[in-house]
Formats: structure tokens, C-alpha cells, sequence
């Protein structure tokens, strides 16, 4: 991007409990992250994932979370929780992911032996509104808590991409002033036991993301 942003925005991903969805809104963050991935501890049903993003407080968008889920049920969530953005970690080509009509970010992983070329990406992904840089290697799920070298993010990006993996309140500050990304994604970091959210690590992750925005002013 041509200009970094004055404010770096925030989604806690992960969510399974009403109480944690309302503090997040309380907190001031932009996004909140429902997980549909089969194999995830935090994976939602339909139902319960709608009672959540009825939760949400105005002007706080509702993220779903694929992985290589099957378009019927991703039509099925997109039907009945009516996200305003879908999250992809999986192998979905372009094709799939902006064949539901809703914006679509792309999950890039950057675990294991993965590099990851700019250009490439756009090119792959022309419809994506953004990226989201992620610590699990190609074909592994998320949500490990792992961070990854944030030296190998990839130079000249041009769509606006969120840091994910491994951040906590301990690293976040240092995370925004070294990469300097358009959001910061957090799951684990703000956890007590996967899906259980501990509300002093979401304020404290909340401060720390804005102790590093207020050095720009
Ligand atoms: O949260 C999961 O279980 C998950 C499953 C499959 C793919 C991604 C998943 N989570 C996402 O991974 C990043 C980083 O998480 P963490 O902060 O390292 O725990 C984030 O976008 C999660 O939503």
C-alpha cells in the first residue's frame, strides 16, 4: 500500500460465546471471526454463529472462517449468518471465493517452507479485498498461536493485508511498528482455552495495537 493507516484495525477471531462477542464490541474492535473449518476446535454451527453475529453491536463486521468447505455450505452460512466478509485458508481458487457475493480475504500461509510473491497474489486472487498473512504452512490449519518470520512478509503489497498468527498483548506492539499491516488478527493470544476468550488479554491486545497507532500522531 501506498500510505500506511493511521489506525490499524483489530478482529478477534474464534468467537464462541456471546459475552466475549460483546466485550470485543465494547473494546472498540473492527471485526469479529466465526471458525466453520471442519477440523477446528472452534468450528461454529450455523445457528450458533447467526445468535452471535446478532450480538454484534453496529459498525462491527462479522467474518466467517473456510477451509476447503464445500460451496453448499458455504452458501449456507453465507444464507444464514449474513457475514460481511468471508475469510479463506484452504486451496479455493478465485473462482470460489467471489462466487457467493459477499467480499472474500485470502488466507496466504506463511509456515513452513511457503514463500509468498505479491504480484503472484494479486494475480492469483483479483477479487480478494486483502490478504491475511498467516503462520500455518500450505494444506495445515490455523489458529496454532505460532508466529512466523515477519521479515518474509512480501514487499509492495498493493491490497491491504492483516498480520495473523501467534499475536498476543506481548508481541502485538511490536508486530504493528515492524510491519506496519492495514489489521492485526488474533486468536489464540487472547485465549484461555480455544473458543474461551480472557477479557483482560482482549483489552490489553486492544491497548497495545493503540499504544503503537498513537507513536504516528
Ligand atoms: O482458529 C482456527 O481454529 C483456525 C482453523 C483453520 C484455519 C484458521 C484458523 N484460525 C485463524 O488463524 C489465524 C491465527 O490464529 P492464532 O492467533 O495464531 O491463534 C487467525 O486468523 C485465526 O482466525
Amino acid at each position: 500500500m501506498t500510505h500506511a493507516p493511521l489506525r490499524t484495525r483489530i478482529k478477534f477471531c474464534g468467537l464462541t460465546r456471546a459475552e466475549d462477542v460483546h466485550l470485543a464490541c465494547a473494546l472498540g474492535v473492527d471485526a469479529v471471526g466465526f471458525v466453520f473449518a471442519a477440523r477446528s476446535r472452534r468450528r461454529l454451527a450455523v445457528d450458533q454463529a447467526r445468535a452471535l453475529r446478532d450480538a454484534l453491536a453496529p459498525l462491527v463486521d462479522a467474518v466467517v472462517l473456510f477451509m476447503d468447505n464445500d460451496a453448499d455450505e458455504v452458501r449456507d452460512v453465507v444464507h444464514h449468518v449474513r457475514p460481511s466478509l468471508l475469510q479463506f485458508h484452504g486451496d479455493e481458487d478465485d473462482a470460489f471465493c467471489r462466487g457467493f457475493g459477499v467480499p472474500y480475504i485470502k488466507a496466504v500461509a506463511m509456515g513452513g517452507d511457503a514463500s509468498a510473491d505479491a504480484a503472484a497474489l494479486e494475480a492469483q486472487y483479483p477479487a480478494a479485498t486483502g490478504f491475511l498473512l498467516d503462520s500455518h504452512a500450505r494444506g495445515e490449519s490455523g489458529g496454532s498461536g505460532l508466529a512466523f518470520d515477519w521479515a518474509r512478509i512480501p514487499q509492495a503489497m498493493h491490497k491491504p493485508f492483516l498480520l495473523a498468527g501467534g499475536l498476543s498483548p506481548d508481541n502485538v506492539f511490536d508486530a504493528v511498528r515492524a510491519t506496519r499491516p492495514w489489521g492485526v488478527d488474533v486468536s489464540s493470544g487472547i485465549e484461555s482455552a480455544p473458543g474461551i476468550k480472557d477479557g483482560a488479554r482482549m483489552r490489553r491486545f486492544v491497548e497495545e495495537v493503540c499504544r503503537a497507532d498513537r507513536l504516528d500522531r
